[in-house]
């Protein structure tokens, strides 16, 4: 028997060694991929600020001064060369990057692909209506050439081997991507950091983020690295960093932009996507939310987004509901019933329904039903498998270690979560032990969560259509922009965005304000009833100066009313 006993001792000490040594063997291959990596950008870095000293300075100037609408009809009318514009977005985009550190890689393909463009202005071919736009692109969409990591270091060096299907649409357009931006590793946070690339701040205040998981991209934009960007967003990527870093963002519903995640890298079926139901796409961010729609409207003007992806409907351009001086009756709420949102949050909104009412729009009071419910399912059907393969794609990487902590609760074995949810309850942690129940445990508890949102997506559409209501006005997170480890410890911060992608809904984000003195103080009376409020009320002190913005949805196929009530919104709220 002891010998048994000793076998099995031993068994599991030479078990446990051998893990140890191949974690170790892993750890530093990853970290040599990492520093190989950090060399490869630095030398891009160096490429692109040599690229950008080929234009005169005041050249430059003159151009990256022009603004969207400015910049494309230069282009169209030869004012501007395709590689002037490039040249001078890579050399702006630089000194963003130096401010923010937003850039991960930048895209050397860009410059001969400005050169081949000219080259066929020059030859009198009709100019695509994007001509020789510089466009950004977040570093997790698939760009021929480019590396799409998520921030997982095994991931670096498994180059795409084609463009996704939004970089496909924009280039047939004509428009040039010529730089990549920063996300949070897995995107599955709004924060914007990572081991390969670090950490990017938001350019109006440094140890804030500009949110995430499209973090870099905002940062950038709003840096004037770049007039027009593409994220991703599965529950606010686009929005949270558009209302963190004061631009413009929209999310198409995922039936009218492709996000077919090419999985030609790394990732594959063990780490791109997987949420069914609940679908990421990508749509752009840009200063402004015109800029937004002219693209959506190049995007939609034709069978494009069915053409490059089969599984998406040829919906086109609804210039019926786009049309300015178009009227809405817009519901709105300044609380979700799960997260009340900070001041400034709150009075933003407040604002924005008084703008859209003087311009004609109706607003009227609205509660999206049962939110908290429908919270729990979100984090449920997003996990889908109770976090194993989110978990195990980070563990078996090298995170930083608040992504480590911030997982440490999804290590606890299900029911015991469960079981720790009654003392949380019993502690008035009700939202808490809502978290603490989201994790699926079996396929039985997800197709009941599936059904849920089905039933849930009936239900608020049939109250919409009793209310006759449009759209929804409401805010677009619960703080303004926090110090970098805040998302990593309130996820269920992002309610205000992540039940539009349940929905799947539409929607968009614009700058309406900034935190100011009086959301300060009116802070002091804020909520500290249980962990997270008290951390929401920690992370917004010392915020004034930080943009707000508020956020607009409605159902499938109303995107372009969306764009026109926040483009009402965006014309008549102060300059930043
Ligand atoms: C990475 C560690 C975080 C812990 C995750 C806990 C379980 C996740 C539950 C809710 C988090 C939802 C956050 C959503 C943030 C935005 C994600 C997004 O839109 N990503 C874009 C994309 O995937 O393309």
């Amino acid at each position: 028997m002891l010998v048994f006993v000793g076998a099995i001792i031993l068994g599991l000490w030479a078990w446990f060694a051998y893990q140890r040594q191949q974690r170790a063997e892993r750890v530093a291959h990853l970290k040599g991929k990492i520093a190989q990596r950090k060399n490869e950008q630095a030398e891009l870095l160096e490429w692109a600020r040599a690229e950008a000293e080929k234009i005169p300075s005041q050249r430059r100037k003159e151009i990256g001064a022009m603004d969207f609408n400015q910049l494309i009809a230069a282009l169209q009318s030869g004012d501007v060369t395709s590689l002037e514009a490039v040249t001078t977005y890579i050399g702006l985009s630089l000194a963003a990057h130096e401010k923010t550190n937003c850039v991960t890689m930048y895209i050397k393909e860009s410059v001969k692909h400005a050169r081949a463009l000219d080259g066929r202005r020059k030859s009198g071919e009709s100019l695509p209506p994007l001509f020789g736009l510089p466009v950004s692109i977040k570093e997790s969409i698939g760009v021929t050439g480019t590396d799409k990591t998520w921030g997982y270091a095994g991931s670096i060096h498994f180059p795409s081997t084609r463009d996704a299907p939004t970089v496909e649409m924009l280039k047939q357009l004509g428009a040039v991507p010529f730089v990549k931006t920063n996300v949070p590793l897995s995107l599955l946070s709004y924060t914007c950091g990572n081991e390969i690339y670090g950490w990017t701040e938001n350019p109006h205040k440094k140890g804030r983020t500009p949110g995430g998981s499209t973090g870099g991209e905002a940062a950038l934009i709003a840096a004037g690295g770049s007039l027009l960007g593409i994220g991703s967003d599965v529950g606010g990527s686009i929005r949270m960093p558009a209302h963190y870093a004061g631009i413009a963002g929209v999310k198409p519903s995922s039936m009218r932009l492709s996000l077919l995640r090419i999985d030609d890298g790394y990732h594959g079926p063990k780490r791109g996507g997987g949420y069914p139901l609940i679908e990421a796409n990508e749509g752009p961010m840009a200063a402004s939310m015109e800029t937004c729609a002219e693209i959506l409207k190049q995007f939609w003007a034709s069978s494009l987004v069915s053409d490059v992806d089969p599984y998406k409907p040829p919906v086109g351009w609804n210039a019926a509901q786009f049309e300015e001086g178009r009227k809405y009756r817009i519901g709105y709420y300044t609380t979700d019933g799960w997260f009340d949102p900070t001041p400034g949050c709150v009075r933003v909104v407040e604002e924005a329904r008084h703008i859209l009412q003087m311009q004609g729009h109706t607003l009227v009071p609205f509660s999206l039903p049962d939110v908290p419910e429908m919270i729990r399912v979100y984090v449920a059907t997003l996990t889908v498998d109770g976090g194993v393969s989110l978990m195990g794609s980070i563990e078996e990487d090298l995170p930083p270690a608040i992504f480590l902590s911030a997982l440490r609760p999804l290590r606890v074995p299900i029911l015991v979560q469960r079981s720790m949810a009654y003392v949380a309850s019993a502690l008035g942690y009700w939202r808490v032990a809502k978290f603490m129940r989201s994790m699926t445990k079996s396929s039985v508890e997800l197709r009941r969560d599936y059904a849920s949102i089905q039933l849930y997506r009936a239900r608020v559409v049939e109250e919409m259509r009793k209310a006759n209501i449009d759209m929804l006005l409401c805010p677009a997170q619960v703080m303004p922009a926090p110090p970098h480890e805040a998302p990593l410890h309130l996820s269920a911060g992002c309610s205000y965005t992540a039940i539009y992608n349940l929905l799947d809904f539409g929607a968009g984000v614009c700058r309406v304000g900034t935190w100011n003195a009086q959301d300060e103080a009116k802070l002091e009376c804020y909520p500290t009833s249980d962990p997270w409020y008290t951390m929401a009320k920690k992370f917004s002190k010392d915020s004034v100066g930080l943009p707000l913005g508020v956020q607009v949805a409605a159902p499938p196929f109303k995107e372009e009313a969306v764009m026109r009530v926040l483009i009402d919104l965006e014309r008549n709220v102060p300059k930043a």
